[in-house]
């Protein structure tokens, strides 16, 4: 049997079921709503395995699942060197959102990376410890800013809710993903100019440890 992963609730989860049905395999749930079995029609062989979205990734890695559906961003950030475990299989045109980096609307001076860094450079100065940026994307934003070449920061653990951390003044900054931009107006963020850290959208991932032959999938679906 192949084993299909797919996120097991929300938005995420419906259009994935959608993008399925319109290529003539149907994901469902069987049973209750809370009960996390699925069920696979228009395709033999193919087992549905309903996961958290951020375990999918983990999963696929460790060839638990042959196939499975995740946003980009949180294959690059669960996975060290992920193009070694998973090969994309398709972009599904659904769950966009930009991973970027805030600050407080009312820091006027600070526009890019490079006010950014300034300002961290002071801030150590002035309070004794490093800039706070909130985020759960720690392995993308370390990267990322390192590349930079923005240094006095501190990253500090956030799992949910990361644009109220400058609020609740246990950040300065914040890195999270956003898609609308509704939640970072409304917590009175402004996204710096050269603060996109990755795009991402939903993607059907092949996992390379996996084995098993998920050629009749691909082919139904004409991803190949
Ligand atoms: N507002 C949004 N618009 C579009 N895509 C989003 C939005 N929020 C999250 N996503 C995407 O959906 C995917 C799942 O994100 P989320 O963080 O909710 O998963 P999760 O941590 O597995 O959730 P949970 O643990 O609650 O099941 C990610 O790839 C993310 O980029
Ligand atoms: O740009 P917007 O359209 O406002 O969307 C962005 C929000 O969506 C996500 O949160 P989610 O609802 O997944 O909850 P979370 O805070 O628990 O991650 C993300 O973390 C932002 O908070």
């Amino acid at each position: 049997m192949i084993k299909l992963g797919v996120p097991s609730k929300g938005r995420l989860m419906k259009e994935t079921f959608e993008w399925f049905a319109e290529r003539g395999v149907q994901l469902s749930k069987s049973g209750s709503d809370r009960e996390y079995v699925g069920r696979v029609e228009g395709v033999d062989g193919v087992e549905l395995v309903l996961l958290s979205a951020g375990e999918i990734p983990r999963e696929l890695a460790a060839g638990r699942i042959h196939l499975g559906v995740t946003g980009t961003d949180l294959v690059h950030e669960k996975l060290a060197n992920w193009a070694d475990a998973v090969a994309p299989v398709a972009q599904m045109g659904f769950g966009f959102a930009d991973l970027i980096i805030a600050v407080p609307a009312c820091w006027r001076d600070v526009t890019c990376l490079h006010d950014l860094d300034a300002v961290a450079a002071r801030f150590r100065a002035d309070h004794g410890f490093r800039l706070r940026i909130a985020t759960k994307y720690h392995r993308l934003v370390r990267q990322f800013l390192t590349l930079q070449g923005v240094a006095d920061y501190q990253l500090v653990d956030s799992q949910g809710a990361t644009e109220g951390a400058v609020k609740n003044e246990t950040a300065e900054a914040i890195a999270d993903i956003t898609s609308t931009g509704a939640t970072i107006a409304a917590n009175h963020l402004r996204i710096l100019e050269d603060g996109l850290v990755l795009k991402s959208q939903a993607t059907l991932w092949k996992s390379r440890n996996a084995g098993g032959d998920c050629g009749p999938l691909i082919r139904k679906i004409g991803a190949q």
